[in-house]
């Protein structure tokens, strides 16, 4: 047996257990039902014939009672088909959902359990999309395509003695007959998904078009930039590439699929000469040449479904592998890290670099300080000097390439970056703004304990979120435009939301990214001025490019192209004169001259 071979067993084997696991009971009962569904066309055939048989004998005198009880026979053939098929559609309806729930549920986990770089790769969200589209019912589909396997060779073994019956060279000639078709199908089915996995960036980009023209959150944008003709017809140029490659493949196939028809019909009708003659000279009765004409169609229908089964499974299971490769990516090793289970008192950087995956130098680097409960620790610098990349080191999404992080004097690479997150709370630059209700926006800060609404009412007082109290449903109100009911929110106000989110959740650390980013000056300053002082047995760690809003912070770091440029505190920065100092007094020179005239064009206003 070849790895291939080999490989695709151990797949079938997953994803029958996978079938298993979601109903074992409905499982069988769908085994049952399609073997049982198996007998019921060599049934109909063998009573079709004694019928046209009897009718055939009814010319010289056949009894009605037996033909009458024939009839009914047929019927009850053809109703026990009809009522096992529908259970059998509906048991893989049933079993499909339960599968998907399942599989969806260890999708998600897994991708969850994925490190935050390898999530900002395209190759793996490519993955994941490719992953995700197959927990439907792909598993309990190979499950069927297995069953209609065997369904099809009992039906085949059935139909065939019947068959054999009508003279050696006839069964042969019609099973032949069956094969150019299967062979096209196989060869278009393996076509098919070589092309959509090579289009999957493709068609990744051609959801995200869509997305960007049909989405509330780009909405705004794309009226205000007139954006709709020029995505829509980027839209379309990747809907063309792809339904070009997919007509192509089509025509083909067509073309192929209508020669083999042609060579099937001349094969059968070679099967055919030979009844015909044979009935002739008398050899063969009414009954046998219906037999022919109806079950030769039979055994061509169940050696398409032999062979589409075996094609169809094969599929199926090179479709899963996209799932079961997913799911069999390596995450971070956890086996041998310690739970954090102390408060975190002191968090240090020892030369601790991290360069970006495939850009060369872009990161941070060397970076070493330390800062202690009570204190505050502000980072600045221009865009892209690398402070939200020492942000999410901090926070533990990124491992330093170089260096350590150290934790109350322990390097954090030695505990579970689960537990050490929970010590962590964070109001990132781009926060989420979840479209559901107040409470839900702050209680996702800390899903783990029982929400309190005293609790999530101080958050949201913490927060300054008093707009809360004036929508008309309070802390139940539903937000946002996604669901019936919401209440649209501002920019700042969903930034306060996620600010009490933040507040919720009792942390060691707050790490606040950018949080003037929707906030008046002045809002900005009252909260963090609260923040300096409510957090005294906290480590308040805050990015911010108003230098106004640093200058009570004990240290502040100035970053400059990932490197440290300055560090110390505000006095100490303003002694040296440096960049920060520079920078500070434009900032302040900004805030306290008015230029000459306004106030008298204000006036004129
Ligand atoms: N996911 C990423 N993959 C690759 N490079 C990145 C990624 N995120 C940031 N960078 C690069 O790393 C450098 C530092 O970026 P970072 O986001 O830390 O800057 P920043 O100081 O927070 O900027 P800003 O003030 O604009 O928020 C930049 O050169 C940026 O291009």
């Amino acid at each position: 047996m070849g790895p291939e071979t080999a490989r695709r067993l151990g797949d079938l084997s997953v994803a029958l257990a996978v079938v298993w696991q979601a109903n074992p009971i409905w499982m069988l009962l769908l085994a049952l039902g399609t073997l049982a569904l198996a007998l019921t066309p060599a049934a109909g055939l063998w009573v079709n014939k004694l019928l046209l048989d009897a009718l055939a004998g009814g010319v010289q005198g056949a009894s009605t009672p037996s033909l009458v009880f024939l009839l009914f026979l047929q019927a009850g053939v053809l109703a026990l088909g009809g009522l096992l098929s529908t259970l059998n559609t509906a048991l893989q309806e049933l079993l499909g959902a339960r599968v998907q729930e399942r599989l969806s549920l260890r999708l998600f986990a897994h991708a969850a359990q994925l490190p935050l770089v390898a999530f900002e790769s395209p190759q793996v969200q490519d993955g994941l999309r490719n992953a995700h589209q197959e927990v439907s019912g792909r598993a309990v589909m190979v499950w069927a395509n297995l069953l209609s396997v065997l369904q099809a060779v009992v039906a085949l073994a059935a139909l065939g003695g019947l068959m054999l019956q009508l003279g050696p060279s006839l069964l042969p000639l019609v099973l032949l007959a069956a094969l150019p078709s299967v062979l096209v199908q196989r060869v278009y089915a393996a076509q098919g998904l070589q092309m959509a996995l090579e289009h999957t960036p493709l068609l990744r980009l051609q959801a995200y078009l869509g997305a960007l023209l049909t989405t509330e959150r780009y909405a705004k944008e794309v009226r205000s930039f007139g954006l709709e003709r020029h995505l829509g017809e980027r839209w379309q140029d990747t809907h063309r590439q792809h339904r070009q490659a997919q007509a192509g493949l089509t025509t083909r196939r067509s073309l192929w699929s209508g020669f083999a028809l042609v060579l099937s019909a001349l094969l059968m009708g070679l099967a055919g000469w030979g009844v015909v003659e044979r009935t002739l000279q008398g050899q063969l009765t009414l009954g046998d040449v219906g037999m022919f004409l109806l079950g030769a169609s039979q055994v061509q229908g169940r050696l398409t479904s032999l062979l589409g089964g075996v094609v169809s499974m094969v599929q199926g299971l090179t479709h899963l592998r996209l799932l079961f490769g997913f799911l069999e990516q390596p995450l971070p090793e956890q086996q041998g890290l310690h739970e954090w289970t102390e408060d975190i008192v002191e968090i240090e950087f020892c030369n601790v670099s991290y360069i970006y995956p495939g850009t060369g130098d872009a990161g941070i680097r060397n970076m070493s300080f330390r800062i202690s409960r009570g204190e505050s620790l502000a980072l600045v610098g221009r865009n892209g000097a690398g402070k939200s990349t020492l942000v999410k080191l901090l926070l533990g999404l990124y491992q330093p390439t170089s260096g350590v992080i150290r934790l109350n004097g322990k390097d954090a690479t030695l505990y579970s970056a689960t537990s050490i997150s929970q010590r962590l709370s964070t109001l990132f630059q781009d926060h989420a703004a979840y479209h559901l209700t107040v409470r839900d926006n702050v209680m996702l800060g800390d899903v783990q304990r029982p929400a309190q609404p005293g609790e999530i009412h101080n958050a949201l007082r913490r927060a300054r979120a008093d707009f809360v109290a004036s929508l008309p449903q309070g802390i139940e109100q539903q937000l946002g435009a996604a669901f019936a009911g919401g209440v649209q929110l501002s920019g700042g106000q969903w930034q306060r939301l996620a600010l009490g989110r933040m507040l919720y959740r009792s942390a060691d650390v707050l790490v606040l990214d950018e949080p003037g980013a929707a906030l008046d000056p002045e809002a900005e300053q009252q909260l963090l001025n609260a923040l300096y002082t409510e957090s005294s047995d906290q480590i308040l760690v805050l990015v911010s490019h108003r230098l106004a809003t640093v200058r009570q912070a004990t240290l502040i770091l100035r970053l400059e192209k990932g490197q440290l440029a300055e560090a110390g505190s505000h006095e100490q920065l303003m002694a040296a004169g440096n960049e920060y100092a520079r920078l500070f007094r434009l900032q302040a020179a900004g805030y306290s001259s008015v230029p000459a005239g306004t106030e008298q064009r204000v006036q004129q206003v």
